[in-house]
């Protein structure tokens, strides 16, 4: 199956819900100052803390699109009643597994157009509460259209974590999107995702090398699809991004550079994939909204949400490129 051609057979009466997987959830705290000079110290002139972490912002994206969207993920401590609270406020639904040990905060220092990011690594999760997790997932996937599993796993959660959840959720007939990188990444495209969104950075593993240019993206985009997903996307920050299905390229980029905070945009585009593979949209279109909504991501100043008008005026202009076809070695396995 390639991304063009739509399943025939969808699953029993399921409706069109989206989850969105949040294993490692944080307290965004975003700093501005006036300039960033290591080794010095700095009076910040504004602080926001919000409900961050990959997953969130996917879900929040989501439902901005009007997208019927769930959160399930692992929460501990104060930080996570201030996230499950948030949540609750802006009419986000989530189903957490709880842990004993604090949610963990990530800071962006934003300085002068530039956005310096600092992750923690999260809370320990111990065996019994990633198994009734997944528990909790396999439960509730049975109800679900589309997935996406987006974000780094907190410390006791294992490397197979994602793969395991896209066998979990392709039994239960739901699609899945896959935003992570290393080994994780690696278990997840054997799992045989969907779709598979690393950003240039994330990719480079896959690749041995940095992926600089958009010929890098390509060839990293179609290794996505070799190793297993039945798409790949590989975002470029404001170079826009390169999406491989069926053996055919796409380049698609807003027409303009926002200036802003981009943290956040890669989660809007998944947010985008995701909703678009629910509604099977003409693939040349979904890559044009993705473009349009990532890029109009970056002029919100936190993440998780998009400037609708600038999506909308972008999108008007956004352009979709079809690149060469690959040339298919003999040996490929036959599709699934
Ligand atoms: O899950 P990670 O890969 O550690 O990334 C987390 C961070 O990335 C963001 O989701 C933005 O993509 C922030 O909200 C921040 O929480």
């Amino acid at each position: 199956m390639t991304i063009e051609d739509p399943p025939q057979v969808r699953g029993r009466g399921r409706g069109d819900l989206i989850i969105s997987v949040a294993l490692n959830p944080a307290l965004d705290i975003t700093y501005t100052v006036p300039q960033l000079v290591p080794d010095t110290s700095h009076r910040v002139t504004g602080v926001v803390a919000r409900a961050g972490g990959k997953g969130l912002n996917v879900a929040r994206v989501l439902r901005q699109l009007g997208a019927e969207t769930v959160v399930l993920g692992l929460l501990g401590g104060a930080s996570g009643e201030h996230i499950e609270a948030e949540l609750v406020a802006v009419g986000v639904p989530a189903q957490f597994t709880r842990l004993g040990a604090e949610t963990r905060r990530t800071v962006t220092v934003l300085a002068q157009g530039t956005a310096t990011v600092l992750n923690e690594p999260g809370p320990h999760v111990t065996e019994a509460q990633w198994a009734a997790f997944r528990d909790a997932f396999a439960e509730r996937v049975r109800a679900a259209r589309v997935v996406v599993l987006s974000g780094s796993r907190p410390p006791g959660v294992p490397e197979t974590a994602y793969a395991e959840l896209v066998t979990i959720a392709r039994a239960a007939g739901a699609e899945t999107i896959v935003d992570a990188d290393g080994p994780a990444l690696r278990h997840a495209l054997a799992a045989g995702p969907a779709l598979a969104k690393p950003n240039a950075h994330e990719a480079a593993d896959l690749l041995g090398r940095p992926v600089r240019t958009r010929d890098d993206a390509v060839e990293v985009a179609h290794q996505l699809v070799r190793l297993g997903a039945d798409a790949g996307v590989v975002s470029r920050g404001a170079d826009g991004f390169v999406a491989v299905t069926g053996g055919t390229a796409y380049s698609a980029r807003a027409p303009e550079r926002v200036s802003g905070n981009p943290t956040g945009a890669g989660d809007a585009l998944a947010a985008v994939l995701a909703y678009g593979l629910l509604t099977r949209a003409p693939w040349r279109d979904v890559l044009a909204r993705g473009a349009a909504v990532s890029a109009a991501a970056v002029a919100c100043p936190w993440a998780g949400e998009y400037d609708d008008d600038l999506a909308a005026r972008l999108l008007a202009q956004t352009t979709v490129e079809q690149l060469d076809r690959e040339q298919e070695p003999c040996h490929t396995s036959p599709p699934r």
